[in-house]
């Protein structure tokens, strides 16, 4: 008989494995600053009414429920392209960009490096900042790509490791490859300035190095989807032959609808319908096509005047607040608690993500003593707080690092 004795048990994944531990707690005052999911100032998790009335189009147009093609929803990845290149787009508009559905932004970055596996003709080696999001080392290991790592995070200043950045870009030997998160840095909430994007952008082309943008929040960053944009938009506008991994899972609240995409720049059209044939045959043994309906979502979303105007409106409400929590978040630990530490670092950095800075055993503390959840690295998903449990948050940070 088989025997599946020698199966070790695994431990529980570092991020979703603390919404398990959450629900378990029954305290009153527990808090989930763990999963980078949005929930209002209630503490809800929140359908976008663009959403809801996309579904509702959907369901009157009585469409069916045919197998999409292996590459998803032409009208959903035509549109996807759009929001991240824009519509000046030069190589989208000389169709140029092949691009293909995903199982959100996590089956865009395993497309993306079994893609590379398969055909990058230089170092099959992927650097990823320190620290980056818990799940990017997996993803492309298991693509079967090597994974190296650059300097990103300036713990002393709880900033920007630019130096450090730009070294490591230098020194990784010629036609590396780089993951670069598009914006909101996960999980440090740390962004260059355009500035520092256009040098690296040079710096990064001097190399020949291939870049990888992962854009899992456009729009939730600053609140404006072209702004969140800038990276990408600048190296494309530079030449760079990059390929991107878009999610709609955060921006557009359709996290268990897994919708994303993939895409990647080639020289002509030519190349790019090798590209799409290729990206066909590495996604039909993996999982033959997407599903359909959170793409139709996207596509009615993005495409439809109102709906789009409506969602751009309710992306920007959800960073508002967002930005407006971490500022009741600090000024609760600088004015009541009277905190000492400098706690600039939580309206300095952006996005669904707080870096704290808190230490492993403050965690611990955070967690065992005060019931709030957050991920062993002190990152804290802003989106879990609200004002109704801001200071009593900004009370137990207090209490953890005095
Ligand atoms: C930078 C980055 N890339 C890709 C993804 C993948 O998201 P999809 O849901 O596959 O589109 C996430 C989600 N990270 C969040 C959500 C939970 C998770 O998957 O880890 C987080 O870090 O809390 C992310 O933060």
């Amino acid at each position: 008989l088989t025997s599946w004795a020698h199966v070790p048990q695994g431990p529980p994944d570092a991020i979703l494995g603390v919404t398990d531990a959450f629900k378990k707690d029954q305290h009153p005052k527990k808090m989930n600053l763990g999963v980078g999911a949005y929930r209002d100032d209630r503490g809800k998790p929140c359908v976008l009414n663009a959403v809801r009335k996309a579904e509702e189009m959907i369901l009157k147009d009585k469409l069916d429920k045919e197998y999409l093609p292996i590459t998803g929803l032409a009208s959903f990845t035509k549109e996807a392209a759009l929001l991240a290149y824009g519509k000046d787009s030069e190589p989208l508009g000389e169709g140029r960009i092949a691009v293909t559905q995903s199982i959100s932004g996590t089956g865009a970055l395993r497309i993306g490096g079994t893609f590379l596996n398969r055909f990058y003709q230089h170092n099959k080696k992927i650097f990823v900042p320190t620290p980056t999001w818990g799940n990017h080392h997996a993803v492309f290991r298991d693509s079967g790509l090597e994974v190296g790592q650059y300097r990103y995070y300036d713990k002393l200043t709880n900033g920007l490791d630019f130096n450090g950045f730009v070294e490591d870009i230098q020194n990784a030997p010629k036609n590396s490859i780089f993951l670069l998160h598009a914006c909101a840095h996960n999980p440090t909430g740390v962004d260059p300035t355009p500035q520092q994007w256009d040098q690296l952008s040079k710096i990064i082309k001097e190399r020949n190095h291939f870049t990888f943008f992962d854009m899992a929040y456009q729009g939730f960053a600053s609140g404006d989807t072209d702004r969140d944009a800038y990276a990408i938009r600048k190296f494309v506008s530079d030449g760079h032959r990059l390929c991107l991994s878009q999610s709609f899972a955060k921006n557009m609240g359709l996290y268990a609808e897994r919708v994303g995409s993939f895409s990647i720049i080639s020289d002509n059209p030519k190349e790019k319908a090798a590209i799409d044939s290729q990206l066909k045959i590495l996604i039909r043994p993996m999982y033959s096509n997407p599903p359909v309906n959170g793409s139709r979502i996207a596509s009615y979303v993005l495409s439809n005047p109102e709906l789009n105007k409506e969602w751009l409106g309710e992306v920007k409400t959800m960073a508002d607040r967002i930005i407006t929590m971490r500022d009741k978040l600090k000024k609760h630990l600088v004015q009541d608690f009277e905190s000492k530490h400098n706690w600039n670092h939580i309206t300095d950095q952006i996005g669904m993500f707080c870096y704290t800075g808190l230490k492993p055993e403050q965690v611990e503390r955070l967690t065992n003593d005060f019931h709030v959840y957050l991920t062993k690295d002190g990152r804290i998903s802003i989106a879990g707080i609200s004002s109704h449990n801001v200071k009593y948050l900004a009370e137990a940070i207090h209490e953890v690092t005095k």
